[in-house]
């Protein structure tokens, strides 16, 4: 898919900016605090609706405006359609697509895949596994309608029966049958989610080696390797076994709310023995990986969102990623970038056809 047009007003600190692009590689240039990283995030926006740098909807109204309004024209394999999100400040957002609204904006998500490599994605590596959590959902989410209201309704019942945990302790009370009724939803929902996020990380993994193995040449080989207490033991029994402990620390102990990913070098964690630069290596191979899966199971080429990409890596390293990336026809790509001559030599000899926009 393609994104042919883009109009933003009152998005952050763009009060009006339109934009006609290429279908291949558009590059945004500029010092910093023009804007450059926000254009990223209203397409960002676009994808999944909402902000990538986790800024709450209202925060990216213009400072002292009312409303902020994205709007795009994209071209699919045989139509094109019109996407317009607005944030007004005294209302919900709304995400209309040729000028209808969605019911629930998480029916939006799926239709505009991306994948976006920001300087945040170490946070992936040093982070709890809250964000690796987050992140393995966002990537299932792009590419399984389903799997998002699984996964609401699943958090939905974590809550209540942890409402009702806590109940019981503040009270002094204890009724097993009432949290019991917990526990056919729990199940279902769980089980389904942990079946998906095993089989995605099985199908990924692979795929993350062969791109690490490209981009760094090392000798070393890297594992992403999904971790959950389901792997274990089914969650009926996962359930009953910790009720006392549950009972005790007035939440559900067990369950995929603690899954994680390990990444590993091998087979120690990256974060305790990776370089700078084989970390590095591994984030931008998760990440091209992530497109090629989601573009292999959605057959939609996601859009390829790369911020401050040559502030992280070295010229060489950026030339031979644009190149991997546009040689396995990725898909329409944007940059950012505070170089403009920097970013004409490494992109303009790749690609004739790139544009790049000044902020
Ligand atoms: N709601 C808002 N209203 C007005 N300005 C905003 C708003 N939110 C962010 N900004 C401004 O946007 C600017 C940051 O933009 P952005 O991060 O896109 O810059 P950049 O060009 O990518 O810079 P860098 O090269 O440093 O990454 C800051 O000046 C910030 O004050």
């Amino acid at each position: 898919m393609i994104i042919k047009k883009l109009s933003l007003y009152n998005f952050k600190n763009h009060s009006e900016k339109k934009f006609e692009f290429s279908p291949q590689i558009n590059c945004f240039v500029g010092n910093n605090g023009m804007g450059k990283t926000n254009i990223l995030d209203a397409l960002h926006y676009l994808s999944v609706g909402k902000s990538f740098l986790g800024n709450t909807d209202l925060n990216n109204i213009k400072q002292e405006e009312d409303f902020f309004t994205i709007d795009a024209e994209i071209q699919n394999e045989d139509n094109e359609d019109i996407i317009r999100i607005t944030q007004p400040k005294e209302a919900k957002k709304v995400i209309k697509k040729n000028d209808k609204s969605y019911d629930r904006l998480a029916d939006h998500i799926g239709y505009l895949p991306s994948v976006m490599i920001s300087p945040y994605d170490s946070n992936l590596i040093s982070d709890s596994g809250e964000s690796r959590r987050k992140f393995l959902d966002a990537m299932i989410s792009q590419t399984d309608s389903e799997y998002l209201f699984d996964l609401i309704q699943y958090q939905k019942t974590i809550q209540q029966r942890n409402a009702l945990l806590k109940y019981f302790a503040k009270n002094r009370t204890w009724d097993k049958d009432s949290l019991e009724i917990y526990d056919d939803p729990i199940t279902r929902f769980g089980t389904k989610i942990f079946k998906k996020r095993k089989d995605f990380v099985e199908q990924l993994n692979p795929i993350v080696q062969n791109f690490y193995q490209i981009i760094s040449g090392g000798k070393e080989t890297v594992s992403v390797i999904y971790e959950s207490h389901l792997l274990e033991d089914s969650f009926e029994n996962l359930l009953k076994e910790s009720l006392e402990k549950d009972r005790m620390l007035t939440y559900t102990s067990k369950g995929i709310h603690k899954d994680d990913l390990l990444f590993e070098m091998d087979h120690v964690l990256i974060k305790k023995i990776g370089s700078q630069g084989q970390q590095k290596s591994f984030l931008i191979s998760l990440k091209l990986a992530q497109m090629s899966l989601v573009k292999e199971l959605t057959k939609k080429t996601p859009i390829l969102l790369l911020d401050d990409i040559f502030d992280k890596l070295d010229d060489t390293r950026v030339s031979q990623l644009i190149e991997l990336v546009n040689k396995e026809s990725f898909g329409q790509i944007f940059i950012t970038d505070t170089h403009r001559e920097r970013t004409e030599n490494v992109v303009k000899k790749i690609n004739e056809e790139s544009i790049i926009f000044e902020v």
